[in-house]
């Protein structure tokens, strides 16, 4: 869909079989500005998207493609919602025809080279594209987006750690122990993507919950290393992943003692001044409990501040849609940025209940 009048932003979608891939069809379908021109598949070359998908039926009249006989150098700007190691393999390439790029895998989230080596368990293909790519969390990095090429989308968790914890964070600001912080995150099964795998089964994943990768998350580092730009400084956090039996969601519970003192400060008032200019981030009213549930399809991500009796321990809990807020809306957030669109268009929709 585009508007009357304004040049349409030529959209390229690699991997558009999953999860992450038909929702940026389903946001980019609506979207006023952007003309889906390529999308990719290897393994469903020729099929018509809307055949996969019915929600797109009247809306999407394009076929897969597979990569290597999509037109992606002629789009604007290509989101790659693959694998690990897809993005970067291409990038110069597509950078070389003037494209920009939206990776929302990990190829452009972690700076530090030899971390992303250890953790993703392959070299880097394109260090000096690194470089001068940017970390897509928008709430943090608004002006550095806006004059990107190569945004690296943030995974799921890390969205809502990092907004959890922004507030509380730099700027000078001596509020919290941030030798100790623990984020315990909850998320749906649609965070493991489409493609098949045991853990993922119905009669695996449905009428169960468990922790996983309590040892070590790829989203540790992640975490650590955006952390650590706010704070100046390491920062100690213990983050545990879980997997809940519903589809799209996920909650995070933070918690972060106060510093002594700092036990005076208003820490609701702190974080509805932070997050006051911005069009996604709901900080509830003092004493509020979110849900996955209203900001389920939808970009928005609701925060609530507790205090247990008014002690030194602050409880953060922070609710988003994996899928939208922690992915596909995030990325086209930072398309709007990057060709200079208000940010909220084509996001602006509510979340479905129930
Ligand atoms: N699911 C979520 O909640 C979130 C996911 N992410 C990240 O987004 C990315 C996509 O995730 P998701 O949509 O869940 O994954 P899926 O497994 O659901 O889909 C992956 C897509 O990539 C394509 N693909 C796979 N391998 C390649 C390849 N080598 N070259 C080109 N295309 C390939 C697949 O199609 P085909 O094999 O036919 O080519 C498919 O369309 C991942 O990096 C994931 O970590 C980030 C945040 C949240
Ligand atoms: C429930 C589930 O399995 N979630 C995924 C994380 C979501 C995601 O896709 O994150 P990346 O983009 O960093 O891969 C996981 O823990 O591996």
């Amino acid at each position: 869909m585009t508007s009357a009048g304004a040049a349409p932003i030529k959209v390229g979608i690699v991997g558009g079989t999953g999860y992450t891939g038909v929702e940026l069809l389903r946001l980019l379908s609506q979207h006023p500005n952007a003309q889906l021109t390529a999308i990719t598949s290897r393994k469903e070359d020729g099929m018509a998207v809307s055949d996969m998908f019915p929600n797109l039926r009247g809306r999407v009249d394009l076929r897969f493609q597979s990569p290597d006989k999509a037109a992606l150098e002629q789009c604007d700007v290509v989101f790659f919602a693959t694998p690990h190691g897809v993005a970067m393999s291409q990038a110069e390439s597509l950078l070389g025809h003037d494209v920009r790029i939206i990776d929302l895998a990990a190829d452009f989230r972690l700076q530090d080279t030899q971390v992303f080596e250890r953790w993703y368990k392959m070299p880097h293909a394109c260090p000096a594209v690194l470089e001068q790519s940017v970390y897509g969390l928008v709430e943090l990095n608004r002006d550095k987006i806006a004059g990107a090429r190569v945004i690296g989308n943030p995974g799921c968790y890390p969205t809502t750690v990092l907004l959890g914890l922004a507030p509380l964070i730099g700027g000078g600001r001596q509020l919290i122990d941030t030798t100790h912080i623990i984020a315990d995150c909850k998320s749906g099964v649609s965070g493991a993507g489409r493609k098949a795998e045991v853990g993922t089964l119905f009669s695996e994943a449905s009428d169960n919950f468990k922790a996983y990768g309590v040892a070590g998350h790829r989203h540790h580092p992640e975490i650590s290393e955006q952390l650590q730009a706010l704070a100046g400084a390491p920062v100690g956090l213990v983050f545990v992943p879980h997997l809940v039996p519903m589809i799209r969601g996920m909650f995070s519970t933070i918690y972060a003692r106060i510093l002594p003192q700092a036990l005076d400060t208003d820490f609701q008032a702190l974080f509805e001044q932070r997050y006051a200019d911005e069009a996604f981030i709901d900080v509830m009213p003092a004493g509020s409990l979110p849900e996955t549930r209203s900001v389920r399809a939808s970009n928005y991500l609701r925060i609530a501040i507790h205090r247990p009796d008014g002690g030194d321990q602050l409880v953060i809990l922070v609710a988003q849609d994996n899928l939208v807020k922690g992915a596909s809306g995030q990325a086209v957030q930072n398309m709007n940025l990057m060709f200079g669109l208000p940010e909220s268009t084509g996001l602006e929709h509510l979340a479905i209940l129930p």
